[in-house]
């Protein structure tokens, strides 16, 4: 017991439910009962901080090689709507909660979220004190963990974490991809979708979209926006790409560290420049890598639905969904374009520096040019957003589809669409002209919305 933390936190237990545990490598364990398939699952462990999207956050693909903790104390109580899945089953490695419900009250759900875990094979542990947990990770920084139904020995947990693999290095990307190509259209979109007020925009946009773990709902976006889909494997040749002659390629997000995902960005460097293109998250980290950027281990990472970010193009805060653990080093795109870039000095940004400039810097990148910051995020100043000068792409760290959060920045999938048109001020966009894409912030008249979609079409 020498080696394991003093802080051994009991967690309650639900009568008639098998004991689990979560070991952390640095020692610090925790018990609680468990509320989902049995077995011994590894991972890296994080945080969400969304009040709800449970199920979105369980089958986000981009959570493979992670055990969640959500903050939120009580999980399941609105049950699992099949239709919010984000893929067809969970790649996360477990889950942990303060309190999860058995008993669902909601008209959507078709089955408990127990049973969900259970039937996904997901391993779960409630009855934990997730605001310890969370204090602790946010303190110590992001470590492997084991979550365990079989064992809850803390000397045997303890020497199993630090014998797994870390998360840093692994490539979690190729087995969430798809297998081959498939095409999505508007066949494909949910019949309920929140938010979106107004039938998709018709198919005009030929666009090949990377698969390295997609989020659904980043696909049906780009469908409601008009982009008819072909997903293609995370390692798809660009030469095969450029032979479908898009009009515009999309960059998935996707699990893992963007490092061992070189079967993606290499692809990316021979794309940029000809034809336009899109990145969020890892997609984003993708273009950022084929542009020689270093990337950077965040501390804890950025999860959840309320974090804000600027946009440094027009001054406004869009609050959003975010789910990454690594991030941009912005000076290392290139040295800072000082004509362009209001004087300023070019360091990796903080939280201060940004706050007061609200200015876009623009650095030369030696391989395609001039690159802005557009956005950063203003918790801790962490770079979130490029767009290119000289060639057709841009990209974001963050999560415009939200699912689950807020769609304050659905603006960027519209983005995309000006951009493949060969607008110039594609990133400019007032949220009112967004709604033209048929989405509804919370007060749109969905009948005005529908025919100003059906004028555009
Ligand atoms: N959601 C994502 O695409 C995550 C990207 C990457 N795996 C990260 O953690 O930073």
């Amino acid at each position: 017991m020498s080696e394991v933390s003093e802080q051994l936190l009991k967690g309650t237990t639900k009568e008639g439910q098998r004991p689990a545990a979560l070991m952390l490598e640095d020692g610090t364990f925790f018990t609680g009962t468990a509320c989902g398939a049995t077995g011994e699952v590894y991972g890296e462990i994080c945080f969400n901080t969304s009040l709800e999207g449970y199920l979105e956050v369980l089958t986000d693909p981009s959570y493979a090689g992670q055990i969640v903790t959500m903050t939120y104390p009580q999980i399941g109580n609105y049950g699992v709507n099949p239709e919010d899945a984000q893929a067809a089953r969970p790649a996360l490695s477990g889950l942990v909660a303060r309190d999860v419900c058995a008993c669902p009250s909601n008209w959507r759900s078709s089955v408990s979220l127990p049973d969900f875990l259970r039937q996904s094979n997901v391993v779960a542990l409630e009855g934990v004190d997730t605001r310890a947990l969370v204090r602790h990770v946010r303190d110590h920084g992001a470590m492997r963990a084991v979550l365990s139904t079989e064992d809850v020995n803390p000397e045997s947990l303890l020497a199993k974490v630090r014998a797994s693999a870390p998360l840093v290095g692994e490539n979690h990307v190729q087995r969430v991809s798809v297998p081959e190509k498939r095409q999505v259209g508007a066949e494909q979109l949910p019949k309920s979708h929140s938010f979106a007020v107004a039938p998709a925009a018709k198919a005009r946009y030929k666009v090949v979209a990377y698969d390295c773990g997609a989020k659904e709902s980043i696909l049906h976006n780009l469908v409601r926006c008009g982009c008819d889909l072909t997903v293609v494997p995370w390692n798809t040749p660009a030469e095969e790409v450029l032979a479908m002659q898009p009009d515009g390629v999309f960059l998935s997000n996707g699990p893992g560290d963007p490092e061992a995902v070189e079967g993606t960005y290499s692809q990316v460097e021979k794309l940029l420049g000809k034809v336009p293109v899109f990145g969020i998250c890892l997609g984003h980290q993708m273009i950022a890598k084929a542009s020689g950027a270093e990337i950077e281990k965040l501390k804890y990472g950025h999860r959840g639905g309320n974090h804000p970010v600027m946009n440094l193009r027009t001054g406004r805060v869009e609050i959003t969904a975010q789910n990454h653990g690594f991030g941009l080093v912005w000076p290392s795109l290139g040295p800072l374009v000082p004509a362009l870039s209001g004087g300023f000095r070019n360091h990796q940004p903080d939280l201060c520096f940004w706050a007061r400039s609200r200015k876009a810097p623009v650095v030369d990148n030696p391989r395609f040019g001039r690159i802005q910051l557009t956005h950063v995020n203003l918790n801790d100043g962490t770079p979130e957003g490029i767009a290119f000068l000289d060639v057709p792409a841009f990209s974001v760290q963050y999560h415009p589809e939200a699912s689950p959060g807020p769609t304050d920045a659905h603006y960027l999938f519209t983005a995309f669409t000006r951009l493949m048109d060969g607008r110039e001020d594609y990133l400019d966009i007032d949220i009112a002209d967004d709604r033209l894409a048929g989405w509804s912030f919370g007060s749109a008249d969905g009948a005005a919305v529908a025919g100003a979609v059906e004028g555009r079409a």
